[in-house]
């Protein structure tokens, strides 16, 4: 039965609640982590484009982008936990020799680092899918990093929809970028910068982000290491988005990313 279909047999606690904002992980005496959904599918973003991959999505994230196209590990978390050795055995009945572990935001959940060292030690080649706001130490062959520009917070007017975005606004707009993290993951992992874009208005804010990032930074960030992705979730939003990303792309010498998986199976779950 797909991960995301089974019903978490636990109550809700207090505690679970505030691990599926973020905020704090796993019972200390199990290892293991909130899964939304445990997939095999093509690594749709990014460098390794096109590469079959088996995607892990961890619940639960401290940031909220309004276009957030995993709602069900953001906005409105849900999860099956489940035990270090059991993800294993998912990922292991798969082909793969490549694992995505993404979000939700993996990394605010200690037991990512648990899972990433069982794969370094099984071999797999590992890429962790984050915002770019949290570090850890950790086996990473490539740390897709997707810095959260202004133009993702959420407002009265810009949420998804029938939510209230509360004091999401300020808490987003207030995590969304920290330096000091972000300079520490580029000069620790392999990286791409792959950064969320709806229009020219966004270019601004990247190359400012870049500058500031260039200077905290002691590793150079050739631009070769940036990417521009459509904003987009479906494929009627990306047939608006996709060109003029494409266009930015081409003008300003940064790489342009497609979403696969979104050209080939739209918004459908686990793909
Ligand atoms: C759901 S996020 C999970 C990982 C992590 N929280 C992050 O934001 O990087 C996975 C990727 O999807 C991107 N993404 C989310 N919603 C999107 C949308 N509507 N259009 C384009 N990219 C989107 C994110 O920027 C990120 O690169
Ligand atoms: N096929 C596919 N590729 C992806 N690359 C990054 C994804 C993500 O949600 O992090 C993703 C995803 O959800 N599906
Ligand atoms: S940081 Fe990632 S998972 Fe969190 S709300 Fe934004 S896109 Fe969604
Ligand atoms: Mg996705």
């Amino acid at each position: 039965m797909p991960v995301s279909e089974r019903v978490d047999d636990r109550e809700w606690s207090g505690r679970d609640r505030e691990r599926a904002d973020g905020e704090t992980d796993a019972p200390a005496d199990q290892l293991g982590l909130p899964i939304n959904e445990l997939f095999y599918s093509l690594q749709g973003e990014g460098t390794l484009a096109g590469v079959p991959s088996v995607f892990v999505r961890t619940s639960g994230c401290n940031l909220r982008c309004w276009f957030c196209d995993s709602y069900h590990t953001s906005w409105e978390p849900t999860h099956a936990w489940l035990e270090l050795e059991a993800i294993l055995e998912e990922i292991e009945s798969f082909e793969a020799d490549h694992v995505v572990l993404t979000g939700g935001e993996p990394l605010v959940h200690d037991d990512s680092v648990a899972l990433l060292e069982a794969l370094a030690d099984r071999d797999y080649h590992t890429t962790i899918e984050t915002n770019g706001t949290i570090y850890r130490d950790a086996p990473i062959d490539l740390a897709s990093i997707s810095p959260k520009l202004a133009s993702s917070t959420p407002t009265a007017a810009r949420a998804p929809e029938g939510v209230d975005v509360g004091e999401w606004e300020r808490r987003h707009e207030a995590e969304r970028v920290d330096l000091e993290t972000l300079a520490a993951l580029v000069e620790t992992y392999d990286v791409q910068l792959k950064f969320v874009v709806t229009d020219g208005d966004d270019l601004p804010e990247i190359h400012a982000l870049l500058e500031a990032l260039r200077d905290a930074a002691a590793v150079p960030i050739p631009d070769d290491d940036v990417l521009l992705m459509p904003e987009g979730a479906t494929r009627e939003r990306l047939a608006e988005t996709r060109e003029r990303v494409a266009d930015l792309a081409l003008e300003y010498g940064f790489r342009y990313t497609p979403r696969l998986h979104v050209d080939l199976w739209n918004d459908a779950p686990e793909t």
